[in-house]
């Protein structure tokens, strides 16, 4: 693998959005070689558990825990404390949280690794308004109303300031993020389609090669590989796009 190609994988997450441990652990398979991040979510993780991601980092896999914590700020800071002692490479709340429980997620990330100096400090993101919320169900069935792109770069720049490294968002709303939160500051985008692929449920959505070009960091992509007939070649394919748009 080029080195162009290689620095594009890792800005590759792949959603393991399956039943069972056992189908997960084929796509992990069909992947094999590939740098990308590994995601698990919560249909995986409410059956899988911790062990699951246990075994993935004793496998030398770069993890997104994405379980979307929201709760109260005291439940948020204990559940982040063990996220962060399983190990992960990254992991998420929801910034409708509010800054209370933003910041008590980073308390309990940094209490964990206070407590276990092997532990690295994992990417710490917020997930702003959700890919599959159109305008119009944001201003009339969640009560927000305005523009999605504001209250996306609103959400950002609370989580910026209660310390976060980043948020996940479309990618059609990176560059209004990075211009407020700074270059520096994470966008994890998923509503990424390669031409011809489904929808489905996402409607803010980019193909990789815009996303990339659009100036995010990390694209997660679940379906267009986890639902191909060759989900190695999709995520190839995808990789390629990517490396192709890195200077634009
Ligand atoms: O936090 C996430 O990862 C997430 C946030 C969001 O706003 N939208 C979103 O789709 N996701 C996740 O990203 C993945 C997208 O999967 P596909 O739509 O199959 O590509 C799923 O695992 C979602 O849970």
């Amino acid at each position: 693998m080029s080195q162009a190609l290689h620095t594009a994988a890792r800005r590759l997450i792949v959603a393991l959005d399956y039943p069972n441990t056992e189908q997960a652990a084929q796509l992990i398979t069909h992947l094999e070689g590939i740098p990308c991040y590994i995601k698990v979510g919560m249909q995986l993780f409410y059956t899988a558990g911790p062990d699951f991601i246990r075994d993935l980092k004793s496998r030398g896999y770069s993890v997104f825990l994405d379980l979307k914590m929201h709760d109260i700020p005291n439940t948020v800071k204990g559940g982040a404390h063990s996220i962060t002692r399983l190990g992960v490479d990254m992991f998420n709340v929801h910034a409708a949280g509010g800054r209370q429980m933003m910041a008590a997620a980073v308390a309990g990330m940094e209490q964990a690794i206070s407590e276990d100096s092997s532990l690295r400090r994992p990417v710490l993101i917020a997930v702003t308004q959700l890919t599959s919320t159109s305008q119009e169900v944001m201003n009339r069935e969640i009560g927000i109303a305005g523009k999605v792109e504001d209250t996306v770069v609103h959400y950002a720049q609370m989580a910026r300031e209660s310390g976060l490294d980043g948020v996940v968002s479309s990618p059609l709303e990176g560059p209004a993020i990075k211009q407020i939160c700074g270059k520096s500051f994470v966008t994890v985008t998923p509503g990424v389609r390669p031409t011809g692929s489904a929808a489905g449920d996402q409607t803010r959505i980019m193909t990789p090669g815009q996303a990339i070009a659009a100036g995010n960091d990390y694209l997660v992509v679940g379906r267009p590989i986890t639902g191909a007939a060759d989900p190695r070649e999709a995520a190839e394919q995808i990789i390629e796009e990517m490396s192709n748009h890195v200077n634009d």
